[in-house]
């Protein structure tokens, strides 16, 4: 028998997998149809969940593990910031370690623990890096420029201004007036720019965000290979980058944004440097369930709830209790 965790970060939902735990890891196939099957609220336990985190050995000095990211569809993502909190909480308990590196598609990010956001919600502040602007970053193509900033695009909203930001994974960012959070513009753009177009070839994460106030901020986001979810780490990263940069007289780096969710709240912390830029991401890293499971099942994407046994953790609770008590979760909530 094998452990499977179910994780959340902001109610961004994961099941984790640590292959080191594995007697044969498995294939890159195996893992696809696998995150396919378990995400999938028909086919999975516990009503599916946003994708798969799949932590493995890292080879590299310093670093604790290696996080690979599957979406739902089966796609692999080159980063996940409230998936990164999950696993850092995981690999901090299961090495007794609170600050360390870890390995994920192209960088080794620093991680550490923070203090607990309320009873029983532990909190890790994650590295979300490396940062680009780029056109080939993202990719985007057929835009008439080569950078995204603040910029209108009439071919994807009329009226708007975009920015396009990697985190390196893809990231369209609009501020919007807070009837775009909920008149169906966002899964409209999300759902064109997620099947074939001729902007964004490998799709995008789609942010629309509304400014609440001075570094205080509610962000939506359709997701690539997911649709929308509650929450989403790099996202709301990136759009606090944006906001840092289009709204200086709004926000500022080096000091603490509050970047509200569906799913809850996170804070966010921008660096810009002249040299690089990156963001810390703090929030919660919610273990939700333990799974118990044959290794079989896993190389046959077939875990079912007659082959499972689940533990609840009375974790989901406490942080209902957490978001119960954000004061600007009555005002601006668009729940999935
Ligand atoms: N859908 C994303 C990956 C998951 C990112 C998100 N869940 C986060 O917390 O950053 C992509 O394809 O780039």
């Amino acid at each position: 028998m094998v452990q499977l965790h179910k994780v959340h970060g902001s109610q961004n939902h994961f099941f984790l997998l640590d292959q080191t735990e594995l007697a044969t890891e498995l294939t890159d196939p195996e893992l696809v149809t696998l995150a396919q099957q378990m995400t999938n609220p028909q086919t999975g336990i516990l009503n599916g969940a946003d994708g798969l985190l799949v932590v493995n050995r890292s080879e590299h000095s310093n670093v604790l593990g290696q996080m690979r990211v599957i979406n739902a569809d089966g796609s692999e993502a080159s980063m996940c910031g409230n998936g990164l909190r999950t696993v850092a909480r995981y690999l901090a308990d299961k090495h007794h370690l609170d600050d360390f590196r870890v390995e994920t598609l192209t960088a080794d990010l620093q991680v550490s623990r923070q203090p607990d956001l309320a009873k029983d919600v532990p909190a890790f502040s994650v590295e979300i890096s490396p940062v680009r602007f780029n056109q080939a970053a993202l990719p985007f193509d057929n835009l008439g420029v080569s950078q995204l900033i603040d910029t209108p695009v009439s071919a994807f909203i009329p009226g708007l201004t975009f920015s396009a930001i990697a985190v390196p994974n893809p990231h369209l960012i609009s501020f919007v007036p807070e009837e775009e959070l909920t008149n169906g513009d966002i899964g409209t753009l999300g759902t064109m720019l997620n099947s074939p177009n001729d902007y964004f070839p490998d799709g995008v994460n789609v942010n629309f965000a509304h400014i609440l106030g001075p570094n205080q901020l509610f962000v939506r986001t359709f997701e690539r290979g997911v649709g929308f979810t509650n929450a989403c780490g790099t996202g709301m990263s990136a759009t606090s980058l944006a906001f840092v940069l289009t709204h200086p007289e709004l926000a500022a780096a080096e000091q603490p944004i509050t970047v509200y969710n569906p799913g809850g709240m996170v804070k966010t912390i921008v660096h810009h440097h002249t040299d690089r830029d990156w963001i810390d991401l703090i929030g919660n890293a919610t273990e939700t369930h333990v799974i118990e499971v044959n290794e079989e099942a896993l190389h046959q994407a077939n875990v079912t709830a007659t082959n499972t046994t689940i533990t609840e953790t009375g974790e989901t609770v406490a942080y209902q209790n957490f978001v119960a008590n954000l004061p600007q979760m009555a005002a601006v909530s668009v729940k999935e």
